[in-house]
């Protein structure tokens, strides 16, 4: 078994993929501040031969994970941000400060889809742009919902938008509390998003396939106007395309990877955002 884990601020997620027939076994999470231990919610290592590793937390909890995994699993990858992989330039100006899980869910989207807009909805919301060559542009970063919703104070961080809710439904101006944080904050993100991807691809003069991942993706992706996929697995799939292991990986085969929809036309993206300075 190949044991992938993507340790976030909030919460370390892992699954369990069966080398031989590439079928994931297992999946869960568990709070990051609580650290990585063996125990009830977490697998046993002993079925595992190969570790790979994306982590934005702490470098403790890391190196932690790390000295956990060794004593008992042989193989342990741990991802970097590196200048270049697989055909991405990474657009940073220090390279290693990209945060790790954006640039697995850049170099996934890319093997995926070629130049890409890739979405990470997270603690933070994350908007990373490669263009078809492999250059990576770098990207935005957004406070997620959840941490939007808690700096406001309100007393509404247990009250979730309802992932079933229409977006329609999200547009409207909030009669409570509750309402008018959800509405807002979600606005506040899905704003963003549609507004950043066609400033990008009108910059750019292309029209760039789009891929959400993380918590909030389910939620965000109803409120996205252009076509796009959700796919889950994203930042493993970047694992996967960087340490791969079984058969098909090495075939480029990231499990759980989407069909991705074609982009609407540069023209339209353009009208959009024409349209939208006249108001
Ligand atoms: N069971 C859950 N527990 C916590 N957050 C959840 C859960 N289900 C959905 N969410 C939502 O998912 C978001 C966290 O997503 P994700 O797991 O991708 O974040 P993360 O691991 O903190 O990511 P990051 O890498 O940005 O730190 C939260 O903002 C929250 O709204
Ligand atoms: C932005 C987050 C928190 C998203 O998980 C992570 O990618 C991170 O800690 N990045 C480092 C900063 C950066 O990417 O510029
Ligand atoms: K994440």
């Amino acid at each position: 078994m190949i044991l992938d884990l993507d340790i976030g601020n909030t919460l370390s997620k892992w699954r369990l993929k069966d080398a031989d027939s590439s079928e994931i076994r297992s999946r869960g999470a568990v709070w990051t501040r609580e650290e990585w231990r063996p125990g009830a919610d977490i697998p046993d290592l002993d079925v595992v031969e190969a570790v790979r590793i994306s982590s934005v937390a702490r470098a403790a909890v890391l190196e932690e994970t790390v000295a956990l995994l060794r004593r008992q699993v042989r193989q342990v990858y741990v991802a970097r941000s590196t200048p270049e992989a697989l055909g991405v330039v990474n657009g940073y100006e220090e390279p290693g400060r990209l945060g790790v899980d954006r640039w697995m869910g850049a170099l996934a989207g890319y093997q995926l889809a070629g130049g890409c807009c890739a979405v990470d909805c997270g603690s933070a919301i994350t908007i990373d742009f490669v263009l078809p060559g492999g250059v990576h542009l770098g990207g935005f970063i957004v406070p997620g919902l959840r941490l939007m919703k808690e700096s406001l104070k309100l007393g509404t961080r247990n009250v979730a938008i309802d992932p079933e809710s229409e977006s329609d439904a999200l547009l409207e101006p909030g009669r409570r509390t509750v309402d008018a944080v959800n509405h807002g904050i979600y606005m506040a993100a899905v704003s963003a998003i549609n507004r950043i991807y066609s400033e990008v691809c009108d910059q750019q003069g292309v029209a760039l396939p789009v891929m959400l991942t993380g918590g909030d993706a389910r939620v965000v992706s109803r409120g996205v106007q252009v076509p796009h996929a959700v796919w889950p697995d994203m930042v493993y799939g970047g694992l996967e395309a960087s340490f791969p292991l079984t058969f098909a990986e090495r075939a480029g085969k990231m499990s759980g990877a989407p069909r991705v929809p074609e982009p609407v036309s540069l023209e339209k993206i353009r009208a959009g955002l024409a349209f939208s300075m006249l108001l």
